[in-house]
């Protein structure tokens, strides 16, 4: 591969400080990597005095295994991993942390939790309102803000301080680090301890951060002390690609970086060699309308390639097998499947698809959690309805479902291991309204057995009253509403093509078992159709591209608009688009759980009239 000029100069850079500006497939990791080679063969650098930071494992992993393809079949000692990895392996070092100290993600969520409750605080909707204070922990932290002036957006500051106090004070006591004190102890530890420091210092002489725009203050603040005295700092990225401002990643400090280092270099990788020229000049386009970036003139190397394609569809059962048929053809034209990947703006997003791609046996590989709809007690409620239809008198499934909606049937009523109506009318005898809704309960069963599951659903919303008993158990536990009818109408339009409830439970049962088998499985998947996030997709490169559920609400995500995070969202999208080499195709549903939906406000950008 030859390199740009801009590339040449980046790779060969010398030493001090360097900021390395560039777009999408610009060839940052291809820069990196060939640095690592260059610093090693050429400047006689030992392996061990580098150190290069990414964001992700991921991309850790895929930075490691380019630079071992570039270097042959030599093993190199370079340190190549995470901000946290690294700054936690330095707490080990220094403390003898282990990992019974870190606290999970599940930990901190349930102490947020209880100090809530002990707080008497109000809240709507409860698991919104803890990933976000926990997010605001993390910002809190990784900023170094001062707890005093911190305006959390779900509660007043006080109620934000106490919960923020107590939650630090149990975690201590308990002797444990949360993630993000991680980043805050290093500091602390580099800032008191410069014997310490002095020690890593000299053990890092050459330090490379990939994704420089996702750098957030504590970890731009321990980089800085432990480059220091010679400076060198070798940091690239895109201010457009950073996306992780909910974590607190501050593209700003590119800038600061500037400040700090009147000495610093700085290059612009400018040549996009991933994707046709079509894809670079519709991102570009929709990257535009946001007002706070540098302003980079970015070309395609490739030639104009195949026009963009945006696609409506009716609705997300047309658009998964919309995607579908659109693979299995790219496939037989000689796509690879692993080069072709379908990206989405939630992991929840994928549900419908996946099951579409299983069924009709397209393999697909998901890194992250690929979520069960059927496991939802949702589907599990309709379940136990569909199963007392088909006969069974279980005790579990009339349990499940017999005060689904409010039938003030108690548990004293039933007596065995099965239940029986008769018995049931026995133990209410002298109680008619009671006996009314016995009867009642058992001729909806009846009514139930009669029908195909898509109707059968209907009924059971409609007319035995299950959307009265969601809208008040999400009243009841604070929770918006909508978000149980999104599953319910999910399962719903999935049950459709089924013709029984028979077909139905088989397909619900396989589908189960499939997924087990691929959570249990100690192979990773990596073969088959990539299905991920948006985020995931970062740093990654596919020769086509699906972009699914281009819809206002998904993409921009609502909550995000909530925070006035619009820009984050469309640098997204754009990070999304430039995943795509060959084709890339843009897919909106009219439709959704009986919702009529808008194209995302992105997808109009795409047809503006504006030069870029
Ligand atoms: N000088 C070059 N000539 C030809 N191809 C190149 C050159 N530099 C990089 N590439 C190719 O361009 C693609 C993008 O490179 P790379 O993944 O390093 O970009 P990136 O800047 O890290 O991308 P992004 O930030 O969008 O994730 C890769 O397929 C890479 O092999």
């Amino acid at each position: 591969m030859g390199f740009s000029k801009a590339q040449e100069e980046a790779i060969t850079h010398g030493t001090g400080p360097c900021l390395v500006l560039a777009g999408p497939g610009s060839g940052k990791t291809t820069v990196i990597v060939n640095r690592m080679k260059y610093l090693i063969e050429k400047l006689k650098v030992r392996p061990e005095e580098i150190l290069v930071i990414t964001f992700t494992k991921y991309a850790a992993a895929e930075m490691k295994s380019r630079f071992q393809n570039l270097m042959g079949k030599k093993s190199l000692s370079a340190t190549v991993g995470t901000f946290h990895g690294i700054y936690y392996g330095i707490l080990k070092w220094a403390y003898h942390f282990d990992s019974r100290n870190i606290l999970s993600e599940e930990e901190k969520y349930q102490i947020i939790k209880n100090v809530a409750s002990r707080q008497e605080i109000q809240i709507f909707d409860e698991e919104d309102f803890i990933s976000d204070i926990a997010a605001e922990i993390g910002v809190v932290k990784n900023n170094r803000i001062d707890i005093r002036s911190y305006h959390s957006s779900k509660c007043s500051p006080e109620d934000f301080r106490n919960i923020y106090l107590e939650y630090e004070a149990q975690r201590k006591r308990e002797r444990k680090i949360d993630f993000d004190d991680m980043l805050v102890l290093c500091y602390e530890l580099f800032s008191k301890r410069p014997d310490i420091l002095k020690m890593w210092q000299e053990k890092f002489h050459y330090v490379l951060i990939d994704e420089f725009q996702d750098i957030n203050k504590v970890q731009y603040d321990v980089i800085k002390m432990l480059a220091e005295p010679q400076q060198n700092i070798f940091a690239v990225g895109d201010d457009d690609q950073s996306i992780y401002g909910f974590r607190g990643a501050d593209s700003k400090l590119m800038f600061q970086f500037k400040e700090d280092y009147p000495n610093l270099r700085q290059l612009l990788l400018d040549i996009n060699f991933r994707s046709t020229s079509n894809i670079v000049q519709n991102a570009l386009k929709v990257i535009g309308n946001n007002e706070t970036r540098f302003e980079k003139a970015i070309h395609a190397k490739k030639t104009k390639g195949l026009s963009l394609h945006v696609q409506e569809v009716a609705d997300p059962a047309e658009e998964s097998r919309y995607v579908m048929e659109e693979i299995q053809s790219r496939i037989q034209s000689g796509v690879k499947a692993e080069d072709i990947a379908v990206l989405f703006r939630l992991h929840t997003d994928a549900g419908n698809l996946a099951e579409t791609l299983w069924e009709h046996r397209v393999p697909f590989q998901m890194r992250e959690h690929l979520p069960n709809i059927y496991n939802h007690f949702i589907a599990k409620d309709i379940k136990a309805y569909f199963k007392m239809a088909a006969g069974s008198r279980i005790r579990q499934d009339f349990l499940q479902i017999m005060n689904k909606p409010k039938r003030y049937i108690s548990r004293d009523s039933l007596t065995g291991r099965e239940v029986a109506f008769e018995d049931l009318r026995k133990f209410y005898c002298d109680k008619d309204w009671m006996l009314d809704r016995v009867d009642q309960f058992e001729w909806d069963l009846k009514m139930l057995a009669k029908m195909a599951p898509y109707a059968a659903i209907q009924y059971l919303r409609k007319k035995i009253g299950y959307d009265d008993f969601l809208r008040e158990y999400a009243a009841a536990r604070k929770m918006q509403a909508s978000d149980l009818f999104e599953i319910l109408s999910e399962v719903e339009e999935a049950a459709r093509p089924f013709s029984s409830l028979e077909r139905w439970f088989l397909h619900v049962e396989e589908y189960t078992n499939a997924l087990k088998m691929r959570e249990n499985s100690k192979e990773p998947h990596s073969s088959g159709v990539r299905l991920m996030t948006m985020h995931a997709a970062k740093g990654l490169e596919f020769d086509t591209v699906y972009i699914i559920e281009t819809n206002e609400g998904q993409i921009p995500y609502k909550k995000s608009l909530k925070e006035q995070k619009e820009e984050e969202e469309r640098r997204l999208f754009y990070v999304a688009m430039t995943r795509a080499k060959e084709l890339l195709k843009i897919v909106y549903v009219k439709n959704k759980n009986g919702k009529d939906k808008d194209p995302s406000r992105f997808v109009d950008e795409l047809f503006e009239k504006k030069q870029v």
